[in-house]
């Protein structure tokens, strides 16, 4: 037997499979093998077991496990506001679930650091991260969605009090947690123009952003300095959504507009960028999404503006992203 042969006898019969060269110079034992498709911690897994396996096997001093991998190519859409309140966080899991129900592998960060919800929408709250050496382990939602949220990395108030560098770090450990075949990264980024903007958009590059934003002169003064900022790092913008558009009294079924209506959209024919939907206010949005239940994850009537955002986002990614 030679022993680059005894080297593969040696290997374990279940990962056999993944090996996909042997080679053995002078003591030392080359192993490439086919991690595709497994999360960081199995692919380490791998590594160990078989450098391990080949270890054992006389004349062999040294091994290398090479690993190769067909990454994924993962893409960020960041879901920004220019104020908040205005339904932020409550369209970014809501497209992640729409987009996790038409096959797509998404995870959503909560960058949120003053009011980190995601944990509640997705029915996680008090759930912990736990983390593999340095690396974050994303929680699994109910919905097929993983998530990480600044809400887990620090008790609820604190983050206010962080500055530059903390937020950046917090912000990268997010983002790169062990996402294993997560396609797209949704982030829910905190309203306004600060520093997890600031990082987020030169260090994580997004591929795309959508704003959302309420139909009133003030809120969409907001929305639209959020996308001159984006626009300003070269960010394209996937869209504009108007928020909380119009409301059906669930008593006597009378249609009003606290909020005014269609601003979103003529804002978004103005500066010309994109509508892609209208969600109305609706007080079923509101119990279903504290009570952890997002309504893009039920059949109810209120989750078909989110499905149909989440398929004009689809169809940008697939064309345009
Ligand atoms: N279309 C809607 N109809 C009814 N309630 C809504 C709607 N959209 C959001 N809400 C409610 O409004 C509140 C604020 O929404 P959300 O937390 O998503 O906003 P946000 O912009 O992320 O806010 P923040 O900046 O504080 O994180 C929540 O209680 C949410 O349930």
């Amino acid at each position: 037997m030679t022993s680059d042969t005894a080297i593969r006898a040696a290997i374990p019969a279940e990962l056999s499979a993944t090996v996909r060269s042997v080679t053995l110079r002078e003591g030392v034992a080359t192993i490439v093998a086919d991690a595709s498709g497994l999360g960081r911690s199995a692919a380490a897994q791998l590594q160990r077991e078989l450098s391990e396996a080949a270890s054992l096997v006389e004349g062999v001093s040294e091994v290398r496990v090479a690993l190769m991998a067909d990454k994924a190519p993962r893409r960020i859409i960041a879901v920004g506001s220019g104020k908040g309140g205005v339904g932020k966080s409550t369209l970014t899991a809501n497209l992640a679930v729409a987009l996790a129900k038409m096959g797509m592998k998404v995870g959503v960060v909560d960058a949120d650091i003053y009011g980190p919800s995601q944990a509640t929408l997705l029915n996680g709250k008090g759930s912990k991260l736990r983390a593999e050496g340095q690396t974050l382990i994303p929680h699994d939602s109910d919905f097929g969605v993983k998530f990480v949220s600044m809400g887990q990395l620090v008790e609820p108030g604190k983050a206010i009090a962080w500055r530059g560098p903390m937020v950046g770090s917090a912000l990268g450990q997010l983002m790169e947690a062990d996402w294993g075949e997560t396609e797209l990264l949704l982030v829910d980024m905190p309203p306004g123009t600060g520093d997890v903007q600031l990082t987020m958009m030169q260090k994580f590059k997004p591929a795309g952003a959508v704003v959302i934003s309420t139909p009133q002169d003030l809120a969409l003064i907001d929305a639209t300095r959020a996308i001159d900022l984006f626009q300003q790092a070269k960010i394209p913008i996937v869209g504009i959504v108007e928020n909380m558009a119009g409301y059906l009294c669930p008593h006597c079924g009378e249609a009003s507009e606290p909020f005014g209506h269609g601003g979103a959209e003529s804002a978004a024919k103005d500066i010309d960028v994109p509508f892609l939907g209208r969600v109305p206010l609706a007080m079923e949005i509101r119990t279903a999404s504290d009570g952890g239940q997002p309504p893009a994850a039920g059949t109810s009537e209120v989750g078909a503006p989110f499905t149909q955002i989440a398929a004009r986002l689809k169809d940008w990614l697939e064309h345009a992203g």
